[in-house]
């Protein structure tokens, strides 16, 4: 798939104002306010415990062997799911962090939004020259590069990336391995005020499963002031930074990766091709009571077909008729129904209706997007040629020449590619989202994406849940689709569309009508 991207990769989505980010009862007027005291500078130090050849051969001994270990200082090793160290009281000086805090909070800070995360976070610090940063990043480079190669034997190169990161409530980075080239171990120096797991933020590791795909999260570490975690990235060391609750406190760290030799990685496991069905018939009653008539009206549909023409999207409220929308909406929430969850994380997170649980009014709205009649509505709303009855208008564009051998080709190739689609009933609440995936048209010119939303009145774009339409290679976003009570959004996607489900967080449980939202979600292709 054409997800395969690390965090540096991805584009940036949204607006990427830099941000300068005060500390409280700072003056304008003053520098850092941080003491640039040399003395205090000069006595930069690992904690001395680290410094001693009894812990690090400890965990030299257990890193060789795969062993979890723990020393009597908090430092430890865990083995399960990947290995991962972390060190407490990682620097010897508490005043030198608190003056690293305080220099790192007058960097600029810059939004990052996109499938995969929203945060703040500064440029590479190596940019950065303020006394109390350049200390800690010599302390970095050299003493605790020396230690990781001694501990764990991994011949790392000059090479460190070094940033700092900023989540405050509702920020995020979902479910990835870190894996880029020449990256070998990833590190974090969490420089938090008191944490606890109520506030959010954990650094979540997940398992992996058969497939080696991140399955659930084993392991949750809560942020910790002057806490240093590390691992070595690996195939399976997938990990995400939970989303922050907590309302003013500022998850801060410096965190980055230590570089050495590539590695060979095996291949990494694909998804199968979605399977795409032909329409199904039903009858066309069921079109006429469901749908509001104003929408099978030719005149409405001209108009429709004008604007999604000059525009790729239509919006149509009020698409159902309102008994109908309300029947299915009780339906969709009914206790009989069984959801199932949506993986793997690193690629999507939400539920989908098993559809041999739905009761009957949602399995016969299922099978109204599947049938010919909506096929050949939407073909009219859309001008695109979803059903033999309706051709592409490009396709009579010969004017009738009669080239009948062109002709039967054309009904041919039909015949042998059907109009096709795949849709599914799906669940949003906190915690949800998609990654950025290409709308799996790659065989089809085309694909008409088709969301008809449920329970989503009071839905506020802050909360997350929306789809984001991006062109391929490029940063810019094409376009977003809201939920909308009874509406069916229509997009036209080509093959240079991406698009992603913004990750839903914990705001939506402020939502007047409830803590979550539906979708019925179809993808036609021609
Ligand atoms: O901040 C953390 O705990 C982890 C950060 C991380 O995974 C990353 O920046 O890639
Ligand atoms: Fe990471």
């Amino acid at each position: 798939m054409s997800t395969k991207r690390t965090i540096e990769e991805c584009s940036i989505v949204g607006d990427c104002v830099a941000q300068k980010i005060k500390r409280s009862g700072d003056n304008a007027s003053t520098s850092s306010g941080a003491s640039t005291n040399t003395d205090d500078v000069a006595r930069t130090h690992l904690s001395s415990v680290y410094t001693m050849d009894e812990l690090q051969n400890t965990f030299k001994n257990a890193l060789g062997l795969g062993k979890s270990v723990s020393h009597e200082c908090g430092a430890a090793l865990s083995t399960i799911p990947f290995p991962c160290c972390v060190l407490p009281k990682f620097i010897d000086s508490d005043t030198f962090l608190e003056n690293v805090k305080n220099e790192l909070l007058d960097q600029e800070f810059h939004l990052k939004s996109n499938d995969l995360y929203k945060f703040h976070q500064t440029a590479d610090l190596k940019e950065c020259s303020k006394p109390h940063i350049d200390a800690l990043k010599q302390l970095l480079y050299e003493d605790f590069r020396n230690w990781l190669i001694n501990v764990t034997g991994i011949p790392l190169n000059q090479t460190v990336d070094m940033n700092s990161s900023r989540y405050d409530s509702t920020d995020v980075l979902l479910c990835h391995d870190d894996k880029l080239e020449g990256r070998r171990i990833a590190y974090i120096l969490y420089l938090v005020p008191p944490w606890t797991e109520a506030d959010g933020g954990c650094l979540d590791l997940f398992a992996v499963d058969e497939l080696k795909r991140p399955d659930k999260v084993v392991k949750s570490l809560v942020p910790s002031w002057n806490t240093l975690v590390f691992f070595e990235v690996s195939p399976v060391s997938f990990h995400q930074v939970a989303e922050v609750l907590s309302e003013d406190k500022t998850r801060l760290s410096v965190n980055g990766w230590f570089h050495g030799p590539n590695i060979d990685r095996p291949e990494q496991y694909t998804e199968p091709a979605l399977s795409l069905a032909p329409y199904i018939s039903l009858d066309v009653d069921v079109l006429h009571d469901w749908l509001n008539p104003d929408y099978l009206d030719m005149e409405t549909q001209l108009r429709v077909r004008e604007t999604f023409e000059s525009d790729s999207e239509i919006e149509l409220p009020r698409f159902f008729k309102d008994e109908k929308y309300q029947e299915l909406l009780t339906a969709i929430q009914s206790s009989e129904l069984t959801w199932e969850r949506r993986g793997p994380a690193n690629i999507r997170n939400y539920e989908s209706a098993d559809e041999s649980s739905v009761p009957e009014v949602v399995r016969q709205c299922l099978q109204l997007f599947r049938s010919d009649a909506m096929f050949v509505t939407l073909s009219n709303l859309t001008g695109l040629s979803l059903h033999e009855l309706c051709p592409n208008s490009d396709d009579d564009s010969d004017g009738g020449s009669g080239r009948d051998e062109e002709k039967e080709k054309a009904v041919k190739d039909k015949t042998e590619s059907r109009p096709r689609c795949f849709g599914e009933l799906r669940h949003w609440q906190q915690g949800s989202y998609t990654m950025l995936t290409d709308t799996e048209a790659e065989n089809a010119d085309f694909a008409l994406d088709a969301f008809f939303f449920c329970k989503c009145d009071g839905w506020k774009q802050e909360f997350g849940g929306f789809t984001s339409y991006i062109a391929k290679d490029e940063d810019e976003e094409l376009m977003t689709v809201n939920p909308e009570e009874n509406s069916l959004a229509l997009v036209y996607c080509d093959k240079q569309t991406l698009r992603f489900i913004k990750h839903v967080n914990h705001k939506i449980t402020t939502k007047e009508d409830g803590q979550d939202f539906y979708d019925i979600a179809f993808m036609y292709l021609e």
